[in-house]
């Protein structure tokens, strides 16, 4: 086996959506992984999975369904990732190696590593790729192609399960990158999670402006929908992260607050100076976006 062959026997799905059944979609298109297992809740969804040929079986029973996988990927809301781990941990097989997809990690580490025991270990982790869309439906195998997989180890985190890990997303066409869930958290309220929070309330903002009694969000255009697409995200997933990683987005809420504030100001007092400077300085960043 070459150092970047990938081969799971049996891989196992808790939360069969737009994240696991992503995940299940392109490992089965690289050949990567024999049986794929799909554990939910929804009677539907897993249905759905099923006939969208994500898994090969499924299961509402998450203890039977990964009582014989090798890897485990925790594909849940984030708030549900703890109590998922803590029901199926003590029947894991010897060496299997769990994984999850959270959009937070210091609190889903938190939450997950006193479960672990000798011969289960746990790499977190979190793809940086995503829609607003969910459920098994809203699947694709190529979402993580060409798109950054952060992995979030701690001094607990055996090398041979990260290694495993890392080589599963690069299989599924992502480019690893490693670093520690608190500079994760940082980095992910600044760069997605403050944005989805803009996004909702722009859309509350405007769609609650009835003063005119005209449903004023018919008339938006381009930039209004362009920059509010994430503001049809499902609630519960962003109600869990936005619970979840309350510190660091509440520096940014406040840093975004402060910018605001400042472009206010200068409409208030008509400073056109000061609001083409904001503007000007506002698009070299973003053109500068890679
Ligand atoms: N949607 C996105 O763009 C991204 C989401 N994530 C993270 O990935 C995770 C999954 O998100 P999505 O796939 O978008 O959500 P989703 O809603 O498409 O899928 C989640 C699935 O988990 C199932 N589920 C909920 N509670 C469960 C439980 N207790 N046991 C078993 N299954 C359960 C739901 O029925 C659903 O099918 C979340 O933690 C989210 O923060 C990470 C990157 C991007
Ligand atoms: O829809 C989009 O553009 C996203 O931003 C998707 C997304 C949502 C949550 C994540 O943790 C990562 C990516």
């Amino acid at each position: 086996m070459t150092k970047d062959t990938f081969y799971i026997p049996r891989l196992a799905i808790v939360g069969v959506g737009l994240i696991g059944g992503s995940l299940a979609l392109a490992l089965r298109e690289a050949g990567a992984v024999g049986e794929v297992i799909g554990i939910g809740r929804g009677l539907a969804n897993l249905e759905k999975a099923l006939e969208l040929g994500i898994v090969d079986r499924i299961t509402q029973d998450a203890v039977a369904g990964t009582r014989e996988a090798d890897l485990v990927f925790l594909a849940t809301p984030v708030c549900k990732l703890g109590e998922v781990a803590a029901a199926i941990i003590p029947h894991l097989k010897r060496g299997a190696v769990i994984t999850d997809g959270g959009s937070v990690k210091a609190q889903v580490i938190a939450a997950i590593e006193p479960l672990l025991r000798p011969g289960v270990s746990f790499v977190p982790g979190h793809p940086i790729a995503g829609t607003e869309k969910s459920g098994a439906e809203a699947a694709f195998a190529t979402l993580y192609h060409h798109r950054r997989c952060i992995l979030t180890p701690t001094q607990n985190t055996e090398s041979d399960a990260l290694e495993m890990v890392e080589r599963m997303w690069r299989t599924a066409g992502s480019e690893v990158v490693v670093m520690d869930a608190e500079k994760h958290d940082r980095i992910l309220a600044a760069i997605s999670h403050l944005p989805h929070m803009v996004a909702y309330s722009l859309v509350n903002a405007v769609g609650s402006y009835d003063r005119y009694e005209e449903n004023i969000l018919e008339y938006s255009a381009g930039g209004f929908r362009d920059f509010t697409r994430i503001a049809s995200s499902d609630p519960s997933m962003w109600r869990d992260i936005a619970l979840t990683n309350r510190a660091a987005l509440l520096e940014m809420m406040e840093r975004f607050e402060h910018f605001l504030a400042e472009l206010k100001e200068d409409v208030r007092s008509g400073e056109g100076e000061r609001l083409y400077e904001f503007f000007q300085r506002s698009k070299e960043l973003r053109d500068n976006i890679l």
